[in-house]
């Protein structure tokens, strides 16, 4: 049975999300707060980036990083060449009914190259021919005929050379380089995170995503620094005006007045209220106390390879309680394009599919989700534990946009350094522990089974995604 891609990983985003509101709406309760976040005319700051192609990670020239701690690779040779790769294994080819020209079973290849059929085994092999030397190519019109397909019973196709596991670290390594206080390690075994995947340092928007106009951007017109170096003021401030609580009174998201020691406030912390920060059309400046995610990240962190979740993410430092981590970054797709990648991907592939949805139902559907498989922030190394450390909150800098904003990780406790970051993927406190007798009946019911959960807390729940 094929796969249901589709219900996984939209799961996993509508779960995050939906989640968010649910217990937004229980903290409104408990935290006696007015969550009036329906009328949210905002309009995203960061501009509109073009759809990015990845150049193949192994072409890339390799810059030094010295800065970097690298514990799990010297970087000697950064040149790549193909005596560096790994002889690749031989993939078995079944016959092709097309290929009828020659019985010849020779080949003339004097390289290897990717994906090209070679002398691997001693099996009769499909024939490349160089035109050049005698043969006409049957097919002239074709822009590169040197090379022609002549017969394929059975063929012997060699996969494109992979990098060796040095040569893979040092891409990653590269890779990293535009991040700031991020390193890798592996102490488990050789491997690399993927290749296929590229940091980034803000979203990266895609086809069929639009942004609000900036024309629709409003800002506050606080006087600057307020006279305290505190930024705007509360009574005034109208970045602050959908963060009232039951008195009436504005409250800024943030306790501290520096933003890089800024700590998401209680009130904040234990609800799932929207937080706007002020924006470029505001009269404060920079240092202004709501201000804190449109810095970027200020904590160090580590990507390390786990012993049973592939790679997860520690921080470096001692963190406190409401302290901003980073945020979730990725391409910006369509819901049409989330369901076409997740048709793709196969049973084994991890999830980074994150839903834009934050007000979905009051707009009739979210429209646009977040895709860190292939570009991405360091939080998308962050696992899932039942007995998480951190929590995701939506951030807008603009009151004109409710389908692109910030996914932003903020601390729920005190994590001391070297603690692996998790959040709750399910995000719904009254989860049931599913069973392996739940599970297999969800796998009849609906196709899929839900993934195993191994956080390995006294209060795991068993499995996720569900
Ligand atoms: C967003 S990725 C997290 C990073 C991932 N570990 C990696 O190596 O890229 C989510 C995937 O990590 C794995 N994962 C995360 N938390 C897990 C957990 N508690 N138990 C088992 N697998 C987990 C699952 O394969 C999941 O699809």
């Amino acid at each position: 049975m094929a796969r249901p891609h589709l219900a996984q990983t939209l799961t996993y985003s509508r779960t995050i999300s939906s989640a968010i509101k649910n217990r937004e709406q229980s903290a409104v309760q408990a935290r006696d707060q007015d969550t009036s976040s329906q009328s949210l005319p905002i309009a995203a700051t960061q501009p509109s980036i073009p759809p990015k192609t990845l150049p193949p990670s192994e072409k890339r020239p390799l810059s030094p990083t010295t800065s970097k701690k690298r514990d799990f690779v010297e970087i000697i040779d950064l040149t790549i060449d193909h005596d560096d790769f790994d002889p690749p294994e031989p993939i078995e080819r079944k016959k092709s009914r097309s290929s009828s020209h020659s019985t010849e079973t020779s080949i003339e290849a004097r390289t290897q190259q990717p994906g090209i059929v070679t002398k691997a085994s001693s099996k009769p092999i499909l024939k490349l021919k160089n035109s050049r030397t005698k043969e006409k190519s049957p097919h002239p019109h074709l822009s590169n005929p040197g090379l022609s397909f002549r017969k394929s019973i059975p063929a012997v196709i060699v996969p494109p050379p992979q990098p060796s596991p040095q040569k893979r670290r040092c891409i990653f390594i590269e890779n990293l380089s535009v991040l700031k206080n991020v390193s890798v390690v592996n102490t488990i075994d050789d491997t690399s995170p993927p290749l296929d995947f590229q940091f980034v340092t803000q979203n990266v928007l895609t086809d069929g995503v639009e942004q609000a106009s900036e024309d629709f951007m409003t800002g506050c017109k606080c006087r600057k620094d307020n006279g305290r170096n505190i930024g705007c003021e509360y009574l005034s401030c109208e970045c602050l005006d959908d963060l009232v609580n039951s008195h009436g009174n504005k409250q800024f998201p943030y306790s501290q007045a520096k933003f890089n020691t800024a700590c998401l406030r209680d009130a904040f912390l234990s609800g799932r209220n929207h937080i706007y920060e002020c924006n470029s059309r505001c009269n404060c400046e920079s240092n202004c106390k709501n201000r804190v995610v449109q810095h970027g990240r200020k904590v160090g962190l580590e990507i390390f390879k786990t012993t049973n979740r592939g790679w997860g993410l520690r921080c470096t430092q001692n963190l406190k309680r409401g302290q901003f981590i980073d945020t979730y970054r990725g391409e910006i797709i369509t819901h049409e394009e989330a369901n076409r990648r997740g048709e793709t991907r196969t049973m084994d592939q991890e999830i980074y599919l994150m839903g834009l949805d934050k007000w979905s139902e009051e707009d009739g559907g979210s429209k646009y989700v977040c895709d860190g498989m292939y570009l991405g922030g360091p939080t998308r190394f962050i696992n899932h534990s039942c007995e998480f450390n951190c929590a995701i909150y939506t951030v807008s800098y603009n009151h004109a946009d409710i389908n692109v904003y910030d996914l932003a990780f903020f601390a729920l406790e005190m994590i001391p350094a070297g603690t692996e970051l998790t959040f709750n993927y399910v995000d719904d406190d009254n989860i049931d522990v599913i069973t392996e007798e739940k599970a297999d009946e969800m796998q009849r019911e609906n196709g899929y089974r839900p993934t195993k959960c191994l956080c390995g807390s006294s209060r795991c729940r068993g499995y996720f995604f569900t």
